[in-house]
C-alpha cells in the first residue's frame, strides 16, 4: 500500500513539476550524441537551415496539401475531428516543419517532439498513423527539393541531412509514445497491487472473525475445546518461569442426561448456558474457561493452588448456580500442577477428569446410602 501511494506522489510530483526532458533525462550531451548515431553533422544541420527561405514560402501550402491527404483517410479524419481542431494542427504543423528547417535542434526541439508522442497515445494516434502521415509530409518536401535543388549532388545532401533528422524525431516521439504505455501499465499494476492488499486485509479481518467463532462454544459463551491443550501448555510455560502453581478443573453436571430426558432438550441447553454464565461471572480475566463438550468443563486457573480452587472458586461457583438454577449440581476434579514440577498437558487434563469421575463415583454411592446430595458435598 505505501508502495502505491509513494508512486501516486512520485508520478504527480514528475507530471506536474518536471518537463518530458527532465523526465526522461535527456541532456543535451544526450542530444549530441543521439545526432552522432544517425550521423547528424554540423553540415547537414547548415544545409536544412539555409534552405528555409524557400520552404518557408511554401510552407502555407505544403501544410494545406497535408490535411488534405491526412483527412481523406476515415481513420485520421475521425480523430481529428472538427475544423477548430484542424486549425489548431495546420499551425502546429507549419510550425514543425519550419523548425524541420531552423538549423536549432537543442532541448527545446526535443521537448517539442516528445510531447508529440505523449500528445499521440492521450489521443489515440497509433504508430502506424504517425509514420504514414511522416512518409506523407517527407513526400512533399521531397517535391519541393526535387523541384528547387536540381543539381544531384545537392540534392541527395539535403534528401539524406532531411532523412536523418526525421529519424531523430521519430525516436523521440516514439520514445515518449512507448513510456506512456509503460506507465499505464505500471499504474495498473500498482492498483492491482493495492486491491491485493486491501483484499489480503479483507481476508485477514474475515479469518480473524472466523477464528475467533471457532473459539467460542456457542451455546455457553465459553471457550472451545480446541484450544484447551494449546492454552494450557502456555499457561503452563508462563507459570513454570514464574515458579507459580496452576489448578485444572474438571467438572460435569449431575444427572444431566436427565434433565434432558424429563425437562426437554431446550432446558438442557439453558441449564448449560446458565452455568457457562457463572463460570464466566467468578471468573478471573486470566482464568481460561473451556465447554470440554455435553455437560463437561475445564477450566485452567493460573496462580491458583488447589485448596483455594475449592474453596474458594468452587464454592463461588455453586452458590451462582444454585442462585438462578434449582438442583442443578456439579461434580468437580481439581488437580495442582507447579511451583516445583509441572505435569504434561494431556496427562494433567485426565487426571483431573478422573479426580471428577472419582468425585461423583463417591457422591453416587452417598445419595445411594440416604445422604442427600447438595451442592457443597458435590464441590
Ligand atoms: N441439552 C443439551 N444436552 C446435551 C448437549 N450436549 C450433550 N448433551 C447431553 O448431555 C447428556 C450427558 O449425559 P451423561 O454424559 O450421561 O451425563 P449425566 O447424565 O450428567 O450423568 P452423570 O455424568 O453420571 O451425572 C447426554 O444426554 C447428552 O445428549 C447440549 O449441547 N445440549
Amino acid at each position: 500500500m505505501v508502495k502505491f501511494e509513494n508512486y501516486i506522489v512520485e508520478m504527480e510530483l514528475k507530471q506536474t513539476d518536471q518537463t518530458l526532458l527532465e523526465q526522461m533525462r535527456i541532456t543535451e550531451f544526450d542530444i549530441d550524441n543521439r545526432k552522432a548515431l544517425l550521423a547528424l553533422s554540423n553540415e547537414d544541420v547548415n544545409l536544412l537551415k539555409d534552405y528555409r527561405p524557400i520552404i518557408e514560402s511554401r510552407v502555407d501550402a505544403l501544410v494545406d496539401t497535408f490535411y488534405q491527404m491526412q483527412t481523406n483517410v476515415a481513420e485520421i479524419a475521425l480523430l481529428i475531428g472538427d475544423a477548430d481542431t484542424l486549425d489548431r494542427l495546420k499551425n502546429a504543423q507549419r510550425r514543425y516543419v519550419l523548425d524541420l528547417f531552423s538549423g536549432i535542434y537543442d532541448l527545446e526541439y526535443v521537448n517539442n517532439r516528445l510531447r508529440i508522442g505523449l500528445v499521440h497515445k492521450r489521443i489515440g494516434v497509433e504508430p502506424k498513423l504517425y509514420l504514414a502521415a511522416i512518409n506523407v509530409l517527407k513526400s512533399l518536401l521531397l517535391e519541393i527539393i526535387f523541384e528547387t535543388l536540381p543539381e544531384k549532388t545537392e540534392r541527395q545532401a539535403m534528401l539524406a541531412a532531411l532523412d536523418k533528422l526525421l529519424l531523430f524525431d521519430i525516436t523521440l516521439v516514439f520514445e515518449t509514445y512507448i513510456r506512456s504505455l509503460v506507465s499505464e501499465i505500471e499504474i495498473s499494476k500498482a492498483k492491482s497491487e493495492r486491491y491485493a492488499c486491501v483484499l489480503e486485509e479483507k481476508v485477514k479481518e474475515r479469518t480473524q472473525q472466523l477464528e475467533e467463532l471457532t473459539r467460542i462454544d456457542s451455546l455457553t459463551g465459553l471457550l472451545s475445546v480446541r484450544y484447551l491443550n494449546e492454552t494450557l501448555t502456555r499457561t503452563l510455560r508462563t507459570a513454570q518461569r514464574r515458579h507459580e502453581p496452576v489448578s485444572i478443573v474438571y467438572m460435569d453436571i449431575n444427572e444431566f442426561k436427565a434433565i434432558n430426558d424429563t425437562q426437554g432438550h431446550p432446558h438442557g441447553d439453558h441449564i448449560l448456558r446458565a452455568v457457562g454464565a457463572a463460570i464466566k461471572k467468578i471468573s478471573r480475566e486470566e482464568d481460561c474457561c473451556f465447554r470440554y463438550g455435553g455437560d463437561e468443563f475445564c477450566l485452567i486457573l493460573p496462580n491458583c493452588e488447589e485448596e483455594p480452587a475449592r474453596e474458594i472458586y468452587i464454592n463461588r461457583l455453586n452458590i451462582e448456580i444454585s442462585r438462578c438454577l434449582k438442583n442443578v449440581t456439579l461434580s468437580v476434579g481439581i488437580v495442582q500442577t507447579g511451583p516445583d514440577k509441572y505435569g504434561e498437558p494431556d496427562a494433567l487434563i485426565r487426571q483431573s477428569d478422573e479426580e471428577m469421575y472419582a468425585a461423583k463415583k463417591a457422591s453416587k454411592i452417598d445419595d445411594r446410602s440416604g445422604n442427600a446430595v447438595d451442592v457443597e458435598k458435590t464441590a
